[in-house]
């Protein structure tokens, strides 16, 4: 199928049995987007994306490629690229010949199918590997074979599920910066499912974060990091300070209370006195500062050129930090954070 400039996914909904896996997804993907799906195990992620492939029928809604309806049409139709965690490449095969398969199955005349093979190889870097079997590669080149494979057919589509998982931290890293390069470097339009957010936030043009079927915001990483839209995408986008507090006074400054604290903070959405509130703040935003309030330090734990330190409240509240120089546990320290950074949500917001 030739290439397209919009994707539409209308109301997109797959039930098992009664249970709803997926509810109700509204996006729209531009050509040349990187679009990542993220959200904790079980929260739709691969389901939207087996209803894009066409390897899951959808309960309710549509799906529009430019002006054409896709979700009708089979798998095989819809001319889009998969790349999935087992890379289930042929194991009697070279590379050379995996990559060049979905070729020969078009029955395209030998000179291109060699051009394109060829192509597609030096693209992932994998010359020196051509004549090898699969068995014979690591687990980062039998990955870059998988993409190889897949976008030597010049897909409009390119969906992939979770496709590092099976490799180790470092290589991860590497095939993030490899797969963002093919991305661009073929002009791609990819969907690409992660639990990972840091991943998703590195890769993608705009993330898709899901929980429990149903979308809980889209947006570019930026949006997501600075203004999550509820404390689920604040817990998922690591604001690992989660705190129940009451609204006190809103106006000119919104002050809440709880655990024996308070503090300032910035609302996300309509806040009244006497609400229940989720305080959100990053590890990052909380502060040692001689005006804040007491806490101990129970843990600190090296990271890097910081320190990430656990401290706990004369109240109880356990906080995560950040310091530059090192407090030892039992220190008595004094927490401080701007109101811009502690985000208030609605404790009963969204599901
Ligand atoms: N074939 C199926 N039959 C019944 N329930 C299913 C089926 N496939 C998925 N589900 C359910 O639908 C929900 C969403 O599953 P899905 O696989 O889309 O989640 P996910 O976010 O991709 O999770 P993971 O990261 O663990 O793969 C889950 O509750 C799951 O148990």
């Amino acid at each position: 199928m030739s290439k397209f400039q919009q994707l539409r996914l209308e109301g997109v909904t797959r039930r098992f049995g009664g249970q709803d896996a997926l509810v109700d997804l509204d996006l729209t993907i531009e050509r040349g987007e990187f679009i990542a799906l993220l959200g904790p195990s079980g929260c739709g992620k691969s389901t939207a994306l087996n209803c894009l492939a066409g390897l899951l029928p959808l309960t309710a809604g549509r799906i529009w490629q430019d002006d054409t309806r896709l979700d009708t049409l089979l798998p095989e139709k819809r001319g889009f690229g998969m790349v999935f965690q087992n890379y289930a490449l042929f194991p009697h095969l070279t590379v050379w010949k995996n990559i060049a398969f979905g070729l020969q199955m078009r029955r395209l005349p030998g000179a291109e199918i060699r051009r394109r093979t060829d192509e597609a190889i030096a693209l992932v870097h994998l010359e020196e590997q051509a004549r090898k079997l699969p068995g014979q590669l690591s687990g980062g080149q039998q990955q870059r074979v998988a993409i190889a494979r897949a976008v030597v057919l010049e897909p409009s589509l390119v969906l992939m599920d979770e496709p590092l998982s099976n490799l180790d931290a470092k290589l991860r890293l590497e095939m993030r910066t490899e797969i963002r390069r093919l991305h661009q470097a073929l002009g791609l339009t990819t969907v690409y499912v992660t639990h990972d957010q840091e991943e998703a936030l590195s890769m993608a043009d705009r993330l898709v974060v899901l929980r429990g079927g149903r979308v809980q915001q889209i947006g570019t990483p930026e949006q997501l990091h600075t203004q999550p839209a509820n404390r689920h995408v604040a817990d998922f986008m690591g604001f690992r300070n989660l705190l129940p507090m009451k609204v006190v006074t809103t106006g000119v400054s919104t002050v809440v209370e709880g655990g024996g604290l308070t503090l300032q903070g910035t609302p996300v959405g309509d806040v009244h006195p006497g609400d229940e509130v989720v305080a959100g703040v990053r590890p990052e935003s909380l502060r040692i500062a001689e005006d804040g309030f007491p806490a101990t330090v129970e843990v600190v734990e090296y990271q890097g050129r910081e320190v990430a330190v656990e401290a706990v409240t004369d109240a109880g509240q356990r906080l995560h930090l950040r310091a530059a120089d090192r407090p030892a546990p039992g220190d008595k320290v004094r927490l401080a954070v701007d109101p811009a950074a502690l985000l208030l949500f609605p404790a009963g917001g969204a599901h």
